[in-house]
């Protein structure tokens, strides 16, 4: 299983897949397989908490030098203890759930000699059904039309990943970011007269030249509103124009619908996240419909324009539900909107915080990028001026800054929380740290299920030094004389064949909405004598969320303008 980060993987499956096992669920559940990177994760606390009531017997020796699998014990108490089993001599371990057993899996060396088995061995995603049924209301009876469909709906991830698919989304993206980062704040008074973004970001009024506003949702409603335009066409913001909000408010019930809670259930969140999730399953049953009208040149809604705008990805997808004659109701779109959003929009947040709060490296950042981001004089008439004119390379930003780069990795390290799941599909023993005499093995058994929670390794101290630290520096390595950032070990965007197709949309995205921002305007914590505060994190998806606001103080850079 390779999973080089610039290197698409191949979608055609190396083994034959049938339709009906559990193990299989995954290959034939192409749109649900984008989604299992948020719920290995939620579901891990579910686990730990099952295992408190299983009374589980440690597994047989295996033969050999072949390590059993340290059996968690019932006795142990749960909560609290999940790094410190990290860090212990167990680094891999297994839990009973039900019948099912778990592995988790921190140990770099085992990881990596797992990660090279075929997968034939390691089938990711073998709940991904179960999650696009419980998570994003697909109906039960569309399984067997997904079966016949999965790997024509799998092969438009490439679409993510390849030429020229991923520059037309990118520059769409990018054109977005351009137009609102200068103008970003409107340093207005009242609500109507806001961009949505500062409404939704609790903007307050302080001069005509600067604003109070929580950092946090300000960043990443800028880049939710650049992106899903970018992918799904302007109209559908346009006609929804609350459905990033309900898309974090989604968020927030993921793990209650992996649970199967119902909408009633008395707890406020759950009952929201259900009610979100219709209102964005309305606004993409709309688009759906409309395309359909199109291909089927009958007359549509005049809100939804021509809809050229749609990338090509979604109408590739599209064409695949409706040539299988999919009903609009299981069609699974809403999926990708939901990756599209949850981790870069939060991942976006916290590199810009990271880089404020640490002394000196905004400087230095905004020298190193500044080649690369031009701000323009803009047209003035009269006393009236528009906002500057910015262009951004996200292309070079990616390859010659890498101070840069590596904040966005330590950012990264700090605050995401990804994990990847599979299935044992046979017997097999995994041997790590095998260039050391102290090889140890390890045997899987046929039908156990294998969790690797990348975070565990991205902060631990053997392998980070002081982990709780910001500190990019880590990631930059000398080349032949070139200063380059380099990911290493760590996995923000899981592994194997299930890595994250969004990953270099992301990078690109988030470093170009980072970079404008740092060029275009000067950002202050509202509390100067306390100064910057990191909140604590609060898991969500594959990236955590804040635990509170960041209020902070904007204000317009002056420009210098050479005439
Ligand atoms: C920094 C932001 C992001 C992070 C940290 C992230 C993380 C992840 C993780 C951990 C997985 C699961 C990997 C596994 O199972 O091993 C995943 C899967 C996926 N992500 Fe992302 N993601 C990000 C942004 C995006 C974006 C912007 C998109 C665009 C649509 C996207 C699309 C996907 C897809 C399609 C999959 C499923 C891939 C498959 O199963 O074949 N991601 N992501």
């Amino acid at each position: 299983m390779d999973d080089d980060f610039y290197n698409p993987l191949s979608v055609t499956p190396s083994v034959a897949q049938t339709w009906g096992s559990l193990s299989n669920i995954q290959s034939i559940i192409p749109a649900a397989s984008l989604l299992f990177m948020g719920t290995a994760l939620l579901a891990l606390p579910l686990i730990f908490i099952a295992a408190r009531f299983n009374v589980n017997t440690p597994k047989e020796p295996s033969d050999g030098d072949r390590r059993s699998i340290w059996v968690f014990p019932y006795t142990i108490p749960i909560v609290g203890h999940w790094f410190q089993l990290d860090r212990s001599a167990h680094s891999v371990f297994a839990l009973k759930f039900g019948i099912d057993t778990h592995n988790i899996i921190s140990n770099p060396e085992v990881v990596r000699s797992l990660l090279q088995k075929d997968e034939s061995i390691f089938q990711p995603h073998p709940t991904a059904w179960d999650v696009l049924h419980k998570c994003f209301a697909v109906p039960k009876r569309s399984k067997p039309k997904y079966s016949l469909i999965w790997h024509e709906l799998q092969s438009t991830l490439e679409y993510l990943l390849q030429e020229p698919h991923l520059s037309n989304i990118l520059k769409s993206v990018i054109r977005n970011l351009e137009e609102n980062i200068p103008q970003m704040l409107s340093f207005m008074d009242s609500d109507v007269d806001q961009h949505s973004w500062e409404r939704f970001a609790n903007a307050s009024f302080i001069s005509n030249s600067e604003t109070e506003i929580d950092l946090m949702s300000l960043i990443r409603n800028m880049l939710g509103t650049a992106s899903i335009p970018a992918v799904f066409g302007r109209s559908l913001m346009e006609k929804y124009p609350e459905i990033l909000h309900d898309l974090y408010d989604m968020d927030k019930g993921m793990s209650y619908f992996l649970m199967g809670l119902p909408a009633w259930t008395p707890w406020p969140t759950i009952g929201k996240a259900y009610l979100a999730r219709q209102r964005v399953l309305q606004g993409l049953d709309g688009l759906q419909e409309a395309l359909d009208a199109i291909v089927d040149e009958k007359h549509i809604d005049s809100l939804w324009g021509d809809l050229d705008d749609v990338s090509e990805f979604i109408v590739k997808r599209h064409a695949i539900y409706k040539e299988n004659a999919l009903d609009i109701t299981e069609r699974a779109d809403i999926a990708v909107l939901w990756a599209l959003v949850v981790n870069i929009d939060l991942i976006v947040f916290w590199q810009l915080l990271y880089i404020l709060a640490t002394p000196g490296l905004s400087d230095r950042i905004r020298k190193e990028i500044a080649p690369y981001i031009k701000v323009t004089k803009p047209v003035s008439i009269g006393g009236f001026a528009e906002a500057p004119k910015l262009t951004i390379s996200h292309e070079v930003l990616s390859k010659n800054c890498p101070l840069f780069k590596a904040s966005y990795f330590e950012a990264m390290r700090l605050s995401a929380r990804p994990s990847s799941t599979s299935k044992v599909m046979a017997d097999v023993t995994i041997t790590g740290e095998t260039h050391t005499a102290n090889s140890r093995s390890y045997m899987f058994r046929k039908g156990e299920y294998v969790t690797i929670p990348h975070d565990l390794h991205m902060r631990d101290p053997k392998y980070f030094d002081a982990p709780e630290t910001f500190n990019p520096e880590r990631f930059l390595v000398q080349k032949n004389g070139m200063l380059s950032a380099e990911m290493g070990t760590i996995r923000p965007y899981g592994a194997g064949r299930s890595i994250c197709k969004g990953r270099i949309f992301a990078e690109r995205a988030c470093l170009a909405l980072v970079a404008g921002v740092l060029v275009c305007w000067d950002i202050e914590p509202v509390d100067k004598k306390t100064g910057w505060v990191i909140p604590k994190q609060e898991r969500s998806s594959a990236v955590c969320r804040p635990t509170h606001e960041t209020r902070v103080r904007i204000k317009q850079k002056t420009f210098k303008w050479g005439d």
